[in-house]
């Protein structure tokens, strides 16, 4: 049993319908552990309950010894757990250096607020911000575009945009939802770069989300599979790929074989 980061027993159910039966998984600090499972799986769901989004029906959320099980978004984001989401979710009228400086807002001191409100007192700790902000860009290959509009950003371009807001918040575990969505395999090559780096660069954990199985067994050291809101398997690459069960799962959904 780890103390780390632990899922109980953790159940959602939507009125009738029971999207997460009993999930269960620890995960290691500097783990790198993938989920998968056919769409509609339950697999954002476990991700909402872990951030907040979502407070489970029952079962339990631990983080570093603590029950996090129904705090808010913003007391989970404070405790080092970020997010990206499946929907890309930019302010795609302010610019891709903006986006990130956001991202402070948990960290910093009123000060901040005062400065985006245009009230005085708050030229170093905005540069600071800036600063850290454009770290974070170049980090994910995007400094160049530190003044573009976040929404003239190419869809890849986006998806690492949502990355360095999620680092931007300082995160010890990192939840990336789907992030290899819509790029070319190019793209999803040097992402798999990338989430490799970043984890190193900032001792992260990472559980991700993700339907592009080259790069999950690629990047993944333990995948755990979802069907029907069940755990159905959990394991190592190899041994996700050899499963019958989960072979039985995909089969049934031929888009993602
Ligand atoms: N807020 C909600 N209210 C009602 N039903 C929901 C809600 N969120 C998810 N569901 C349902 O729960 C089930 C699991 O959805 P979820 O989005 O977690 O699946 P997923 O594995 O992430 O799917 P995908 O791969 O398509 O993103 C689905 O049947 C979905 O329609």
């Amino acid at each position: 049993m780890n103390d780390f980061f632990r899922l109980e027993s953790l159940v959602m159910q939507f009125g009738g319908l029971t999207a997460v039966k009993d999930f269960s998984l620890s995960i290691e600090p500097g783990e790198l552990v993938g989920l998968i499972g056919p769409n509609g799986a339950g697999k954002t769901t476990v991700f909402n309950m872990i951030t907040g989004f979502l407070t489970p029906t029952s079962g339990r959320v631990l983080w570093q010894g603590e029950d996090i099980t129904g705090l808010s978004v913003h007391q989970i984001t404070a405790r080092g757990i970020a997010r990206t989401f499946q929907n890309i979710r930019l302010f795609s009228d302010m610019t891709v250096l903006e986006n990130v400086m956001v991202s402070f807002h948990h960290k910093v001191r009123s000060r901040f607020w005062k400065a985006m409100l245009g009230l005085p007192s708050h030229g170093k700790e905005e540069r600071r911000i800036r600063q850290e902000s454009y770290r974070f860009l170049q980090e994910l290959n995007l400094g160049h575009l530190a003044d573009e509009k976040a929404g003239n950003l190419a869809y890849g371009q986006q998806r690492r945009l949502e990355i360095a807001r999620a680092l931007a918040t300082y995160p010890k575990l990192l939840l990336l939802d789907e992030p290899a969505a819509g790029m070319n395999p190019q793209e999803t090559m040097e992402l798999a770069d990338l989430v490799l780096e970043i984890r190193q660069k900032h001792a992260l954990t990472i559980f991700l989300i993700e339907h592009d199985m080259k790069f999950v067994m690629g990047l993944c050291e333990r995948i755990k599979v979802l069907d029907y809101g069940i755990s159905i398997a959990e394991g190592t690459p190899e041994e996700i790929q050899s499963n019958p069960d989960v072979i039985k799962a995909y089969l049934g959904e031929p888009k993602h074989a």
